[in-house]
């Protein structure tokens, strides 16, 4: 307490300075003693503070000697008493003097040697005083001489205090005696305080020969002293001033009966808004927003199993699950409906084990370049740098659950680099991932971090950025502690990400997480036309639809999907439950080994040294066959050779039962039957698949494979 009125009273002086300098500067320059007189005022206010130890020496000893001289001076008798009571009161003032301005530094221990000093001296002139007056000699000597000498002493120790030559004094407390306990003692430990909500902070300087870091190191013996967990002190570096740390300790654990899930202000928000995820340790809501950032950070969330992974992920989404402007997509290929079942109608595009599998996810991942690079052109044409919610581009969520079995980290590589810029915020999630499972790429890529429960240290270590672990804040708890996290980027000031945090709790509220979701379904906007045209067939023919189910799918997209669509695919694919992993693969073996033999018997009619003076010499592989010499048997192929027309409706036949029937992504081998079939060789399909591509009807994706993006309108 006293040690805040200090600060305050610090504070005050600051202020009454601050408006000193204003004052002065607005004083008039003229008139009632000019110049002289404002030198004189702002002297005169300058000395007022150091004027009562002067006042007080000046008024209290004649006052007081003269009272006890009148009134115990008058017999010997009386004064000698009196004179050994007083003499008895000063010893026992001394001694209490002492014992209350004790200290452990040198300026408290100034202090109390002043302040005995003062008491003692101020009793014994005062027990003299009682028969020999207080004035006359030596007694107006002694007054005179003691009186000044402990006015100018106390006015010493006020400049010393004015210039925090004494804040050591007055901040190295508990504390203090904590660092000095531990090694620390060149250490200054200034402003300690707590917050009444389990959380101590203080400032701490290094002095020469020590380091911030040299603080660090020692947090996990301040954690034992303190009797908390390691994870609960944490010492913040200066960014700018390498001899400046703060330092803050968790001493009780407030979020321990769990959080409570916080529902959104109101349905229908923009992106933009922040999303109240949990609490800090010091009671303050952790919030976040991805969408409001500078630069759109994409997010790892890390965790052992069991250390509230997916019930971060459900605070999360909830929100998002309600808001105008926004699509979610989400893979989630190991728990699936058991993680999110119940949110799903707010999820647009959901891939689980049993809603389109592994194959619907890789689908998923090989739409989302072209869909970035449709919004980058978007943005581009709307003159914006980044999305922002006057675009007429809805934001994206692409959250992907245990990300290391769902997608190719190339993929993710190239995704996340180019999805920031068109608004497309990533979400991975992973129990386990170091520099041994993801790539120094694909780790720059995700800028923001929510680490939860560890095993060891160095998970820790991928996951957050240096400063914070290097601070102590390492949640190297396991699954002991569920829901518990440090989280950096997303909008969080970096101030806070050495703050531990609590997820909020959504299993007690699910039922009315789920009416909320649905309630939501109004203010939903479908997916924007640009995102869906570039998602394609892919998109179209998702397994699963959310509450962006209004959407209607650009013109070309329908026209096409009409006549391909079965009548009830979608409901179909729901109600099995279809599950593409368990497609038979000796099925699969035995298909792609007729298409092989068929491939094989096409190339085994071309020569593979051509005759350099026959007809078909200069041919190259893109021409149409010439016709047959008449002397060979082959003349009956010939013949019946389709015309080009007929060729490309066989060529686009095949591609449109493929859609139809959701294969989207085929290798040019398994065309080879409809080349066959259409009469025509490598180079024609090798021409027309280029045509295809060039038309956005085909994808050219890694590896050779092609991407069915929209299914072609065959005039046969
Ligand atoms: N924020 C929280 N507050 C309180 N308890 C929590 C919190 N988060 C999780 N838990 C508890 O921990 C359990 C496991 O949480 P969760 O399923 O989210 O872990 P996970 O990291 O997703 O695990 P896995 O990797 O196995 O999916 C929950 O059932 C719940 O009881």
């Amino acid at each position: 307490m006293a040690r805040r009125d200090r600060v305050d009273s610090t504070a005050r002086r600051g202020t009454v300075d601050g408006q000193h300098g204003y004052a002065l500067a607005t004083l008039p320059t003229g008139g009632g003693g000019g110049i002289l007189s404002t030198i004189g005022n702002h002297l005169a206010a300058k000395a007022a503070p150091y004027l009562p130890p002067w006042i007080g020496a000046a008024v209290l000893p004649p006052a007081v000697g003269w009272g006890v001289h009148e009134m115990w001076g008058d017999s010997a008798l009386s004064a000698g008493l009196a004179s050994a009571g007083m003499g008895a009161g000063g010893v026992l003032l001394s001694a209490v003097t002492w014992a209350v301005s004790g200290g452990t530094n040198k300026f408290r221990r100034y202090r109390r040697a002043q302040a005995t000093a003062s008491v003692t001296a101020g009793m014994g002139w005062l027990t003299c005083s009682v028969s020999a007056g207080p004035f006359g000699h030596p007694m107006t000597d002694l007054w005179l001489l003691g009186g000044g000498l402990f006015a100018a002493s106390w006015n010493v120790r006020q400049i010393m205090r004015n210039a925090h030559d004494e804040t050591e004094e007055t901040d190295k407390g508990g504390l203090g005696k904590l660092a000095e306990a531990i090694g620390l003692e060149k250490v200054q430990v200034k402003n300690a305080k707590g917050n009444g909500k389990g959380m101590v902070t203080a400032e701490v300087f290094p002095l020469p020969g020590k380091t911030v870091e040299d603080v660090q190191a020692a947090a996990p013996k301040i954690a034992a002293a303190l009797h908390v967990p390691s994870s609960a002190v944490t010492v913040n570096k200066d960014p700018d001033n390498a001899g400046h740390g703060t330092f803050s300790a968790r001493v009780a654990d407030l979020l321990k009966h769990g959080v409570p899930f916080q529902p959104p202000q109101e349905l229908g928000l923009l992106p933009t808004e922040p999303i109240p995820v949990g609490l800090y340790a010091d009671g303050e809501i952790w919030w976040i927003n991805p969408f409001l950032a500078e630069i759109l950070q994409h997010l790892l969330v890390m965790g052992v199993t069991g250390s509230g992974k997916s019930e971060f992920a459900r605070a999360v989404l909830a929100h998002l699950m309600t808001r105008r402007k926004l699509s979610i997509w989400l893979i989630d290929l190991s728990k699936g409906a058991q993680t999110i079942g119940h949110m799903a109608e707010g999820v647009d595009w959901l891939v689980t084990r049993k809603h389109g599998g592994m194959r619907e996810a890789k689908a998923m991942m090989r739409c989302l370049p072209g869909v970035i690079a449709a919004r980058g052109d978007q943005l581009a044409e709307e003159g914006l740098d980044q999305w922002t919610p006057d675009s007429k581009l809805n934001a994206m969520v692409v959250w992907i659950e245990e990300a290391a079995d769902a997608v190719d980290f190339d993929v993710l590589d190239n995704i996340a680099r180019t999805a920031r810029s068109v608004g497309i915020w990533l979400v991975v999630s992973l129990q386990r991932a170091s520099w041994k499972n993801v790539s120094t790429d694909v780790r720059a890529n995700l800028q923001a971090a929510a680490c939860f429960g560890v095993d060891e240290a160095s998970d820790a270590s991928f996951c957050l950025p240096d400063r914070v672990t290097e601070s102590g804040a390492i949640p190297d708890w396991g699954s002991d502690r569920p829901g518990y996290a440090y989280s950096t980027g997303i909008g969080i000031p970096p101030k806070r990400w050495t703050t531990e945090v609590r997820g909020s709790l959504t299993k007690p509220v699910r039922d009315q997480i789920r009416a909320m979701i649905l309630a939501a379904a109004p203010y939903r906007d479908p997916l924007d036309d640009v995102s869906t045209r570039a998602a394609g067939l892919a998109y179209e023919q998702r397994t699963h639809r959310g509450t962006n189910r209004t959407n209607t799918p650009a013109d070309d997209v329908a026209a096409a999907s009409a006549e391909l669509h079965t009548a009830s695919a979608y409901e179909d694919a729901m109600d099995d439950e279809m599950d593409a992993d368990a497609v038979d693969p000796a099925l699969e073996e035995a298909a792609a080994m007729e298409l092989q033999d068929a491939y094989d018997d096409v190339m085994a009619q071309i020569p593979a040294a051509p005759e350099p003076d026959a007809d078909y010499a200069r041919l190259r592989l893109e021409d149409d066959v010439p016709d047959a010499d008449p002397d060979t048997d082959l003349t009956f192929e010939q013949a019946d050779r389709p015309s080009t027309e007929e060729a490309r409706a066989i060529l686009y036949g095949q591609i449109d039962q493929w859609a139809a029937t959701n294969h989207l992504t085929f290798e040019p081998g398994e065309l080879a039957p409809a080349a066959v079939a259409a009469g025509r060789k490598r180079g024609w399909l090798q021409k027309e698949l280029k045509a295809l591509v060039n038309e956005g009807v085909l994808r050219h994706d890694a590896h050779g494979e092609y991407t069915i993006v929209r299914p072609i309108a065959v005039a046969a």
